[in-house]
Protein backbone atom coordinates (compact mmCIF):
# COMPACT_ATOMS: atom_id res chain seq x y z
CA UNK A 1 0.00 0.00 0.00
CA UNK A 2 1.45 3.39 -0.69
CA UNK A 3 0.15 6.51 0.23
CA UNK A 4 1.14 9.61 -1.84
CA UNK A 5 0.95 13.26 -0.55
CA UNK A 6 -2.33 12.68 0.60
CA UNK A 7 -4.12 16.03 1.95
CA UNK A 8 -7.42 16.51 3.63
CA UNK A 9 -9.24 19.73 4.04
CA UNK A 10 -12.82 19.53 5.40
CA UNK A 11 -13.06 23.43 6.06
CA UNK A 12 -10.69 25.76 4.85
CA UNK A 13 -11.12 28.47 7.29
CA UNK A 14 -9.73 24.93 9.82
CA UNK A 15 -6.21 24.34 7.39
CA UNK A 16 -5.76 20.95 6.74
CA UNK A 17 -6.34 17.87 8.51
CA UNK A 18 -3.63 15.55 6.95
CA UNK A 19 -1.05 17.67 4.94
CA UNK A 20 0.98 16.13 2.57
CA UNK A 21 0.82 12.16 4.20
CA UNK A 22 3.37 9.87 2.40
CA UNK A 23 4.25 6.63 3.49
CA UNK A 24 4.54 2.91 2.12
CA UNK A 25 3.45 -0.04 3.98
CA UNK A 26 5.35 -2.75 2.88
CA UNK A 27 3.73 -5.92 2.67
CA UNK A 28 2.93 -8.50 4.86
CA UNK A 29 4.17 -5.87 7.65
CA UNK A 30 1.73 -4.26 10.20
CA UNK A 31 2.08 -0.76 10.82
CA UNK A 32 1.52 1.19 13.55
CA UNK A 33 0.19 5.11 13.11
CA UNK A 34 -0.08 6.59 16.50
CA UNK A 35 -1.27 10.24 16.96
CA UNK A 36 -2.77 11.85 19.87
CA UNK A 37 -6.91 12.40 19.49
CA UNK A 38 -7.18 14.61 16.84
CA UNK A 39 -4.02 14.04 14.66
CA UNK A 40 -6.09 12.81 11.64
CA UNK A 41 -5.76 9.19 12.08
CA UNK A 42 -9.91 8.39 11.64
CA UNK A 43 -9.33 10.96 8.63
CA UNK A 44 -6.51 8.75 7.01
CA UNK A 45 -7.75 5.62 7.15
CA UNK A 46 -10.47 6.71 5.67
CA UNK A 47 -9.19 7.90 3.03
CA UNK A 48 -7.31 4.75 2.20
CA UNK A 49 -10.69 3.12 1.51
CA UNK A 50 -12.44 6.20 0.31
CA UNK A 51 -14.73 6.34 2.30
CA UNK A 52 -13.46 10.29 2.72
CA UNK A 53 -12.34 11.89 -0.37
CA UNK A 54 -8.66 13.34 -0.03
CA UNK A 55 -8.50 16.79 -1.18
CA UNK A 56 -5.50 15.90 -2.98
CA UNK A 57 -2.90 12.52 -2.75
CA UNK A 58 -3.12 8.78 -4.05
CA UNK A 59 -3.44 6.13 -2.48
CA UNK A 60 -2.33 2.77 -4.35
CA UNK A 61 -3.27 -0.51 -3.26
CA UNK A 62 -2.18 -3.71 -4.94
CA UNK A 63 -1.24 -1.78 -8.12
CA UNK A 64 -4.68 -0.26 -8.02
CA UNK A 65 -5.13 3.86 -7.54
CA UNK A 66 -8.30 3.69 -5.10
CA UNK A 67 -8.28 7.41 -5.19
CA UNK A 68 -9.29 7.61 -8.96
CA UNK A 69 -11.97 5.11 -8.80
CA UNK A 70 -15.44 5.69 -8.26
CA UNK A 71 -18.81 3.23 -8.51
CA UNK A 72 -18.56 -0.26 -8.83
CA UNK A 73 -14.59 -0.06 -9.72
CA UNK A 74 -14.32 1.57 -6.17
CA UNK A 75 -16.79 -0.88 -4.79
CA UNK A 76 -14.62 -4.00 -6.57
CA UNK A 77 -11.22 -2.27 -5.22
CA UNK A 78 -12.57 -2.05 -1.64
CA UNK A 79 -12.74 -5.67 -1.43
CA UNK A 80 -8.93 -5.46 -1.45
CA UNK A 81 -9.24 -3.44 1.99
CA UNK A 82 -10.59 -5.16 4.98
CA UNK A 83 -11.85 -3.09 8.20
CA UNK A 84 -12.27 -3.60 11.56
CA UNK A 85 -13.76 -0.67 14.04
CA UNK A 86 -13.06 0.52 17.62
CA UNK A 87 -17.33 -0.16 18.64
CA UNK A 88 -17.17 -3.16 16.44
CA UNK A 89 -20.05 -2.13 14.48
CA UNK A 90 -21.79 -5.30 14.05
CA UNK A 91 -26.01 -5.67 13.16
CA UNK A 92 -27.35 -6.42 16.14
CA UNK A 93 -30.29 -8.45 14.08
CA UNK A 94 -28.15 -10.87 13.36
CA UNK A 95 -26.36 -13.96 14.20
CA UNK A 96 -22.53 -14.33 14.05
CA UNK A 97 -22.72 -16.07 11.20
CA UNK A 98 -25.38 -13.83 9.63
CA UNK A 99 -22.79 -10.66 10.67
CA UNK A 100 -19.42 -12.40 8.44
CA UNK A 101 -22.02 -13.19 5.95
CA UNK A 102 -23.00 -9.54 5.21
CA UNK A 103 -19.72 -8.32 2.79
CA UNK A 104 -20.01 -11.94 0.81
CA UNK A 105 -24.07 -10.86 0.32
CA UNK A 106 -23.36 -7.95 -1.09
CA UNK A 107 -20.37 -9.09 -3.00
CA UNK A 108 -22.73 -11.23 -4.84
CA UNK A 109 -21.72 -14.70 -3.50
CA UNK A 110 -24.21 -17.31 -4.22
CA UNK A 111 -25.81 -18.83 -0.73
CA UNK A 112 -24.14 -22.30 -1.46
CA UNK A 113 -20.87 -20.55 -1.40
CA UNK A 114 -21.43 -18.56 1.75
CA UNK A 115 -22.40 -21.90 3.86
CA UNK A 116 -19.08 -23.51 3.08
CA UNK A 117 -16.95 -20.08 3.76
CA UNK A 118 -18.36 -19.27 7.22
CA UNK A 119 -16.93 -22.27 9.13
CA UNK A 120 -13.74 -21.63 8.03
CA UNK A 121 -13.55 -17.69 8.90
CA UNK A 122 -15.33 -18.66 12.41
CA UNK A 123 -12.77 -21.15 13.21
CA UNK A 124 -9.44 -18.77 12.52
CA UNK A 125 -11.36 -15.98 15.24
CA UNK A 126 -11.92 -19.13 17.77
CA UNK A 127 -15.62 -18.82 17.53
CA UNK A 128 -16.90 -21.67 15.78
CA UNK A 129 -19.16 -22.55 18.42
CA UNK A 130 -20.83 -19.18 18.54
CA UNK A 131 -22.08 -19.27 14.81
CA UNK A 132 -26.10 -18.80 15.99
CA UNK A 133 -25.31 -15.96 19.20
CA UNK A 134 -26.36 -13.02 18.70
CA UNK A 135 -24.24 -9.84 19.19
CA UNK A 136 -26.05 -9.29 22.46
CA UNK A 137 -24.86 -12.37 23.53
CA UNK A 138 -21.00 -11.94 22.91
CA UNK A 139 -18.52 -10.60 25.09
CA UNK A 140 -16.74 -7.28 23.63
CA UNK A 141 -13.34 -9.74 22.68
CA UNK A 142 -15.83 -12.11 21.10
CA UNK A 143 -17.30 -9.16 19.23
CA UNK A 144 -14.11 -8.24 17.74
CA UNK A 145 -13.50 -11.61 16.46
CA UNK A 146 -16.86 -11.57 14.78
CA UNK A 147 -15.65 -8.28 13.64
CA UNK A 148 -12.48 -9.65 11.89
CA UNK A 149 -13.88 -12.56 10.36
CA UNK A 150 -16.32 -10.43 8.21
CA UNK A 151 -13.53 -7.82 7.81
CA UNK A 152 -11.79 -11.18 6.32
CA UNK A 153 -14.39 -12.66 4.67
CA UNK A 154 -13.26 -11.08 1.20
CA UNK A 155 -9.95 -12.51 1.41
CA UNK A 156 -8.64 -8.63 1.38
CA UNK A 157 -4.64 -7.91 1.08
CA UNK A 158 -4.95 -5.02 3.60
CA UNK A 159 -6.44 -4.77 7.12
CA UNK A 160 -7.37 -1.34 8.55
CA UNK A 161 -7.49 -0.83 12.13
CA UNK A 162 -9.22 1.55 13.23
CA UNK A 163 -8.72 1.89 17.27
CA UNK A 164 -9.71 -1.97 17.72
CA UNK A 165 -8.82 -2.78 21.04
CA UNK A 166 -9.56 0.56 22.40
CA UNK A 167 -12.85 -0.16 23.72
CA UNK A 168 -11.65 -3.53 25.25
CA UNK A 169 -9.94 -4.47 28.70
CA UNK A 170 -6.23 -5.42 29.05
CA UNK A 171 -6.44 -8.85 28.97
CA UNK A 172 -8.57 -8.97 25.83
CA UNK A 173 -6.68 -6.39 23.96
CA UNK A 174 -3.81 -8.68 24.59
CA UNK A 175 -5.76 -12.02 23.24
CA UNK A 176 -7.29 -9.96 20.24
CA UNK A 177 -3.61 -8.36 19.02
CA UNK A 178 -2.37 -11.99 19.60
CA UNK A 179 -5.00 -13.05 17.05
CA UNK A 180 -3.83 -10.65 14.71
CA UNK A 181 -0.63 -11.11 14.66
CA UNK A 182 -1.74 -14.78 14.47
CA UNK A 183 -3.42 -13.94 11.20
CA UNK A 184 -0.97 -11.36 9.88
CA UNK A 185 1.48 -14.87 10.35
CA UNK A 186 -0.59 -17.42 9.04
CA UNK A 187 -2.31 -15.69 6.04
CA UNK A 188 0.65 -13.52 5.17
CA UNK A 189 -1.97 -9.94 5.77
CA UNK A 190 -0.80 -6.76 5.53
CA UNK A 191 -2.41 -4.73 8.92
CA UNK A 192 -2.36 -0.60 9.29
CA UNK A 193 -3.17 -0.56 13.37
CA UNK A 194 -4.05 2.91 13.87
CA UNK A 195 -3.94 3.46 17.77
CA UNK A 196 -3.26 6.40 20.40
CA UNK A 197 -1.31 3.27 22.73
CA UNK A 198 2.48 3.08 22.38
CA UNK A 199 1.91 -0.58 23.76
CA UNK A 200 -0.44 -1.83 20.65
CA UNK A 201 2.24 -0.78 18.36
CA UNK A 202 4.72 -2.17 20.83
CA UNK A 203 2.50 -5.54 20.95
CA UNK A 204 2.92 -6.63 17.50
CA UNK A 205 3.49 -3.49 14.97
CA UNK A 206 6.87 -4.05 13.18
CA UNK A 207 6.80 -0.56 11.63
CA UNK A 208 5.40 2.92 13.18
CA UNK A 209 4.56 5.93 12.12
CA UNK A 210 3.62 9.30 14.21
CA UNK A 211 0.63 11.68 13.17
CA UNK A 212 1.06 15.21 14.66
CA UNK A 213 -1.45 17.62 13.52
CA UNK A 214 -1.81 16.08 9.80
CA UNK A 215 1.60 15.36 9.39
CA UNK A 216 3.96 12.37 9.19
CA UNK A 217 6.65 13.70 11.61
CA UNK A 218 8.08 9.97 12.12
CA UNK A 219 8.45 6.51 10.83
CA UNK A 220 10.50 3.63 11.01
CA UNK A 221 10.94 -0.09 12.21
CA UNK A 222 9.62 -0.26 15.63
CA UNK A 223 12.65 -1.09 17.42
CA UNK A 224 14.47 1.72 15.64
CA UNK A 225 11.53 4.85 16.41
CA UNK A 226 11.45 3.02 20.14
CA UNK A 227 14.76 3.31 20.74
CA UNK A 228 15.78 6.60 19.20
CA UNK A 229 12.58 8.80 19.10
CA UNK A 230 12.87 11.82 16.97
CA UNK A 231 10.18 13.98 18.24
CA UNK A 232 8.57 15.40 21.46
CA UNK A 233 5.16 13.71 20.82
CA UNK A 234 7.35 9.97 20.11
CA UNK A 235 9.04 10.30 23.61
CA UNK A 236 5.70 11.17 25.28
CA UNK A 237 4.23 8.30 23.92
CA UNK A 238 6.87 6.27 25.08
CA UNK A 239 7.56 7.20 28.64
CA UNK A 240 5.23 4.26 30.01
CA UNK A 241 7.40 1.44 27.48
CA UNK A 242 11.24 3.51 27.60
CA UNK A 243 12.85 5.09 30.10
CA UNK A 244 14.04 8.05 27.53
CA UNK A 245 12.93 11.07 29.91
CA UNK A 246 13.44 10.88 33.71
CA UNK A 247 11.15 11.43 36.26
CA UNK A 248 10.26 15.01 36.67
CA UNK A 249 11.53 15.44 40.31
CA UNK A 250 15.12 13.84 39.38
CA UNK A 251 15.26 15.86 35.95
CA UNK A 252 14.66 19.39 37.40
CA UNK A 253 17.51 18.60 39.60
CA UNK A 254 20.16 18.56 36.99
CA UNK A 255 21.76 21.14 36.11
CA UNK A 256 22.53 22.22 32.61
CA UNK A 257 26.58 23.17 33.40
CA UNK A 258 29.53 21.33 34.79
CA UNK A 259 30.71 22.81 38.16
CA UNK A 260 33.42 22.06 40.59
CA UNK A 261 31.12 20.42 42.78
CA UNK A 262 28.93 18.63 40.46
CA UNK A 263 29.66 15.37 38.28
CA UNK A 264 28.17 14.09 34.74
CA UNK A 265 24.71 12.66 34.65
CA UNK A 266 25.30 10.18 31.53
CA UNK A 267 22.31 8.24 29.72
CA UNK A 268 23.13 4.42 27.84
CA UNK A 269 21.16 3.18 25.40
CA UNK A 270 21.46 -0.15 25.32
CA UNK A 271 20.39 -2.13 22.11
CA UNK A 272 20.50 -5.67 20.64
CA UNK A 273 22.82 -7.66 21.90
CA UNK A 274 25.08 -5.17 24.14
CA UNK A 275 22.03 -5.37 26.11
CA UNK A 276 23.61 -7.96 27.99
CA UNK A 277 27.18 -7.24 28.39
CA UNK A 278 28.41 -6.15 32.02
CA UNK A 279 28.91 -3.08 30.80
CA UNK A 280 28.41 -1.02 34.24
CA UNK A 281 31.04 -3.32 35.48
CA UNK A 282 33.68 -2.46 32.93
CA UNK A 283 32.73 1.81 33.61
CA UNK A 284 33.70 0.83 37.04
CA UNK A 285 37.04 -1.39 36.49
CA UNK A 286 38.68 -0.02 33.70
CA UNK A 287 37.24 3.83 33.48
CA UNK A 288 37.35 3.96 37.39
CA UNK A 289 33.64 5.39 37.30
CA UNK A 290 31.07 5.53 40.52
CA UNK A 291 28.02 5.02 39.17
CA UNK A 292 24.63 6.32 40.95
CA UNK A 293 21.79 4.65 38.75
CA UNK A 294 19.21 7.59 38.83
CA UNK A 295 16.66 5.65 36.77
CA UNK A 296 16.56 2.92 34.17
CA UNK A 297 14.64 -0.14 32.42
CA UNK A 298 14.85 -2.75 30.02
CA UNK A 299 12.51 -3.92 27.53
CA UNK A 300 12.15 -5.94 24.58
CA UNK A 301 10.86 -4.67 21.47
CA UNK A 302 10.29 -6.52 18.74
CA UNK A 303 11.27 -9.36 20.22
CA UNK A 304 15.22 -7.87 20.84
CA UNK A 305 16.31 -6.05 24.25
CA UNK A 306 16.03 -2.56 24.91
CA UNK A 307 17.43 -0.59 27.84
CA UNK A 308 17.78 3.02 28.83
CA UNK A 309 19.53 3.69 31.87
CA UNK A 310 20.85 7.05 33.27
CA UNK A 311 23.18 7.24 35.74
CA UNK A 312 25.65 9.96 37.75
CA UNK A 313 29.29 9.11 36.84
CA UNK A 314 31.33 10.10 39.66
CA UNK A 315 35.14 10.64 38.53
CA UNK A 316 34.07 10.69 34.95
CA UNK A 317 36.40 13.97 34.40
CA UNK A 318 38.66 13.69 31.62
CA UNK A 319 37.93 9.99 30.82
CA UNK A 320 34.42 11.08 29.06
CA UNK A 321 35.70 11.32 25.43
CA UNK A 322 37.19 7.14 26.22
CA UNK A 323 33.89 6.34 27.98
CA UNK A 324 31.55 7.31 24.71
CA UNK A 325 34.08 5.85 22.22
CA UNK A 326 33.76 2.23 24.33
CA UNK A 327 29.95 2.61 24.75
CA UNK A 328 29.98 2.92 20.36
CA UNK A 329 32.04 0.57 20.36
CA UNK A 330 29.48 -1.91 21.35
CA UNK A 331 27.12 0.03 19.51
CA UNK A 332 25.79 1.40 22.41
CA UNK A 333 24.53 4.91 22.48
CA UNK A 334 26.17 7.55 25.51
CA UNK A 335 25.62 10.97 25.87
CA UNK A 336 25.90 13.85 28.68
CA UNK A 337 22.56 14.70 29.87
CA UNK A 338 23.50 17.03 32.51
CA UNK A 339 25.70 17.42 35.87
CA UNK A 340 24.47 16.18 39.19
CA UNK A 341 25.33 18.33 42.26
CA UNK A 342 27.49 16.11 44.76
CA UNK A 343 25.51 14.93 47.87
CA UNK A 344 27.61 17.08 50.46
CA UNK A 345 27.78 19.97 48.12
CA UNK A 346 24.18 19.84 48.00
CA UNK A 347 23.91 20.15 52.04
CA UNK A 348 26.78 23.08 51.89
CA UNK A 349 24.91 25.12 48.72
CA UNK A 350 21.45 25.03 50.91
CA UNK A 351 23.39 26.09 53.93
CA UNK A 352 24.74 29.01 51.81
CA UNK A 353 21.57 29.47 50.31
N1 LIG B 1 -16.37 15.24 8.71
C1 LIG B 1 -15.62 16.19 9.28
N2 LIG B 1 -15.87 17.50 9.05
C2 LIG B 1 -15.11 18.48 9.59
N3 LIG B 1 -14.04 18.25 10.39
C3 LIG B 1 -13.74 16.97 10.67
C4 LIG B 1 -14.52 15.88 10.14
N4 LIG B 1 -13.95 14.72 10.58
C5 LIG B 1 -12.90 15.06 11.36
N5 LIG B 1 -12.78 16.41 11.42
C6 LIG B 1 -11.71 17.15 12.15
O1 LIG B 1 -10.46 16.67 11.72
C7 LIG B 1 -9.53 16.61 12.80
C8 LIG B 1 -8.93 15.21 12.87
O2 LIG B 1 -9.93 14.30 13.23
P1 LIG B 1 -9.70 12.72 13.19
O3 LIG B 1 -10.95 12.08 13.72
O4 LIG B 1 -9.22 12.33 11.85
O5 LIG B 1 -8.51 12.59 14.23
P2 LIG B 1 -8.07 11.34 15.13
O6 LIG B 1 -6.60 11.41 15.23
O7 LIG B 1 -8.69 10.09 14.58
O8 LIG B 1 -8.73 11.70 16.52
P3 LIG B 1 -9.53 10.73 17.53
O9 LIG B 1 -8.54 9.73 18.02
O10 LIG B 1 -10.01 11.68 18.59
O11 LIG B 1 -10.66 10.14 16.71
C9 LIG B 1 -10.30 17.03 14.05
O12 LIG B 1 -10.00 18.38 14.30
C10 LIG B 1 -11.75 16.86 13.64
O13 LIG B 1 -12.56 17.78 14.32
Amino acid sequence: MRIENLTKTYESAAGPVLDDVSLTIGEGHIHGIIGRSGAGKSTLVRCLNKLVTPTSGRVIVSDREITSLDGAALRAARRDIGMIFQHFNLLSSRTVAGNVALPLEVAGVSKADIRRRIPPLLELVGLASKADAYPSELSGGQKQRVGIARALALDPKVLLSDEATSALDPETTEQILHLLKDINRRLGLTILLITHEMEVVRAIASHVAVLEHGRLIENGPTFDVFAFPKSPVARSFLSSIVAHDLPPEIAGRLLPEAHADTDPVLRIVFTGDAAHDPVIATLVEQFRIRPNILHGRIDYIDGKPLGVLTLIAGGLGERLPDVLSYLSSLRLFGEVIGHAVRPAAAGARRAHS
